[in-house]
């Protein structure tokens, strides 16, 4: 994200030495970023690396130092002008298992000045969902399809998403992301989500930000990566030439072979060394991370 060319009217979010202390945990420590629009970005992190905190900062929902500004607003002291741009739903489990699915709708629309319940009701005539069920009747995939519905049909600048999958399977996993990419993304809205399931988002990502500690510790373009990160397929006999290179990381496999992951050395510099390709980002964030539960 740093790489691309931002003015003040496209730059979404722009946080510059954040920092949050929980009595005497440090939640974020000192970070900066920017989130321009247009853009799906995943921030992701091991547990307690300060996630949520940064959502939260970011959504006025809690005290902070440094300096932070969401479409042009200050989230501590204009939260209320900036909830009309910025759509926010935690993990839809939360929902009361009473509630019915008409009650749900209608709480969202009473608190979301940009819901539009006929995008909503047109929505969820495509499922099996009724307006009677009660959330405690609905198997998850079928909280899924009206987790969607709620938030495709909120014209949001932001959409922020903490741990939407959490608890579902793979399929409804997959299906949630797909959805949220054909019928709801446009240049025109920016998507944050936070997850652990790298794997299953990196497709839908143009941007990445891993965060460790409190701090933004990779920042990139999802396009720019393969420029930067190169993963190596390592013979034996070249091994010593290769760590030579000061591999970030490394992992063996079977049959004598070792996979390098080298950071912004040419690939015409290791094409010698065995066959190349740009790492997947799971193999990228456990290399990054390594270290963190030690
Ligand atoms: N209200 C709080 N009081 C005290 N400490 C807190 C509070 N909220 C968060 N923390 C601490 O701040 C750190 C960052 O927490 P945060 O919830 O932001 O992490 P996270 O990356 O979202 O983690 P997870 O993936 O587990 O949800 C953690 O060490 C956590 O224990």
């Amino acid at each position: 994200m740093n790489a691309v060319t931002t003015t003040a009217t496209d730059t979404v979010v722009r946080a510059s030495q954040l920092r949050k202390v929980y009595k005497n945990k440090v939640a974020l420590d000192g970070t900066s970023f920017e989130i321009p629009a247009g853009r799906i970005i995943g921030l992701i992190g091991p547990n307690g690396a300060g996630k949520t905190t940064a959502l939260k900062a970011m959504l006025g929902l809690i005290p902070f130092e440094g300096q932070m500004s969401v479409i042009g607003r200050d989230p501590r002291t204009e939260r209320d002008e900036l909830m009309r741009d910025v759509c926010f739903i935690a993990d839809v489990a939360v929902l009361p298992r009473w509630i019915r699915v008409s009650e749900a709708i209608e709480f969202v629309a009473g608190v979301h000045p940009r819901f539009d319940r006929a995008r909503c009701e047109r929505f969820l005539k495509g499922t099996q969902l009724k307006p009677q069920m009660k959330v405690r009747e609905l198997s998850k995939g079928m909280i899924v399809q009206l987790h969607l519905a709620l938030v495709m049909a909120i014209d949001a600048r932001l959409l922020v998403l903490d741990e939407p999958t959490l608890g579902l399977d793979i399929l409804y996993r997959k299906q949630f992301y797909q959805r949220l990419l054909e019928d709801y993304f446009d240049e025109d809205k920016t998507i944050l989500i936070t997850t652990h399931q790298v794997e299953e988002v990196e497709h839908i990502l143009t941007d990445v930000m891993f965060i460790r500690d409190g701090k933004i510790v990779l920042d990139t373009e999802m396009d720019t990566l393969g420029e930067r990160f190169t993963e190596v397929m390592v013979n034996a006999d070249s091994a010593d030439a290769a760590r030579a290179l000061k591999p970030v990381d490394e992992r063996t496999l079977p049959f004598g072979k070792t996979v390098m992951l080298f950071d912004n050395i040419p690939r015409d510099q290791l094409s010698g060394l065995g066959e190349t390709r740009t790492p997947g980002l799971a193999d990228l964030f456990v290399a990054t991370m390594k270290g963190t539960y030690a």
